[in-house]
């Protein structure tokens, strides 16, 4: 004989309701906001943290939230050059991009990572329009001049400003686009390609164009999804909340060094200027981003205008 099974007193069914509840308050002070996520080009190897982004983005677009997702492809686009031969080179974090590396670029972003993104939206049960910047003329850029670290300073003290080449950063922002895409019920996936106001072609990168966007739609949250827990202290802790002060002392003492520099500097840029909150949160965890978002616990770093 079988006990018939009681749904009232089954702690694992009480419990996924009381998730749901949890959720409640936030899904009420967020209905109709946008939300910016960066997808970095080092989460999308794995399939299965892959399908967990597009589930979480579809359901954000399911309760009424409208996200917006920005990828990037680093790794993708430096498996690419070396393939046809071509060097890959960095300065300050950004890639040395000539006219034939700004076509590859092109082609790994807005052709291949970007449709492969359409698509496991698509598999979610969500539709998705997968543009660049350059679409519509959402995004005209301006060329970035990099300066090389202190080491790089050469002998009459001036610091060698470096051509960067095709490296671009937003100059303005035409968020029409995005608007026309939301409102019809689809998520827009963007590629961090501009054009510049000269007609070329320029390689953005992905946490810049990700921050300028949500700047510019004055979005809730801007999610950075990377490959740590969050910003840590000189122990290893989790800082769970910084202001653009706290950012500061923290690059002045070393505590934040590497890409994590220009990680937060977009943040800080987000939130001066439109942006409600950005966070910063591990792209490994499956779910990260409804963990931080719909539960009271969160999860990363909340970075909050002083
Ligand atoms: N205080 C810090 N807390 C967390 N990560 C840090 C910190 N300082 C430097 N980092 C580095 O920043 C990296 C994240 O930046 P980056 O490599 O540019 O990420 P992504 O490729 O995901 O955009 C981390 O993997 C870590 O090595
Ligand atoms: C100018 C510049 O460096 N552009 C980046 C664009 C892609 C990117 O930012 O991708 P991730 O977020 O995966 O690193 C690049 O060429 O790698």
């Amino acid at each position: 004989m079988t006990t018939p099974h009681d749904p009232a007193h089954d702690p694992a069914l009480l419990a996924k309701a009381e998730t749901l509840i949890e959720a409640l308050p936030y899904l009420q002070r967020y209905e109709g906001r946008t939300f910016v996520v960066k997808y970095g080009g080092h989460a999308m190897g794995d399939p299965e943290l892959a399908r967990d982004f597009a589930e979480d983005i579809v359901l954000l677009k399911a309760v009424g939230i409208n996200p917006v997702v920005v990828h990037g492809g680093g790794p993708q686009i430096g498996r690419m050059l070396k393939a046809l031969g071509i060097e890959s080179r960095f300065v300050d974090g950004l890639r040395v991009t000539d006219k034939q590396t700004a076509e590859v670029a092109e082609m790994v972003l807005a052709g291949a990572i970007n449709k492969e993104l359409v698509g496991w939206i698509a598999r979610a049960g969500g539709k998705a329009i997968g543009i660049s910047g350059k679409d519509g003329g959402m995004v005209i850029a301006r060329k970035v001049q990099a300066k090389k670290p202190p080491k790089a300073i050469e002998d009459d003290g001036e610091p060698l400003v470096v051509d960067l080449g095709f490296v671009g950063e937003p100059d303005r922002i035409d968020t029409s686009v995005i608007d026309t895409i939301c409102a019809a019920g689809m998520i827009p996936i963007i590629a961090p390609i501009g054009v510049g106001d000269d007609g070329e072609t320029y390689n953005i990168n992905a946490d810049t164009m990700a921050g300028s966007i949500a700047a510019a739609l004055g979005a809730a949250r801007l999610f950075l999804l990377t490959d740590v827990p969050g910003v840590l202290d000189k122990d290893k802790q989790l800082l769970t909340n910084l202001t653009p002060g706290d950012i500061a002392r923290l690059a002045q003492d070393g505590t934040i060094s590497g890409g994590m520099i220009p990680k937060l500097e977009t943040c800080v840029h987000a939130v001066e200027a439109g942006c409600e909150a950005a966070v910063v949160l591990d792209g490994r965890v499956p779910h990260a981003m409804l963990l931080e978002f719909f539960t009271s616990k969160g999860a990363g770093t909340l970075i909050r205008a002083d």
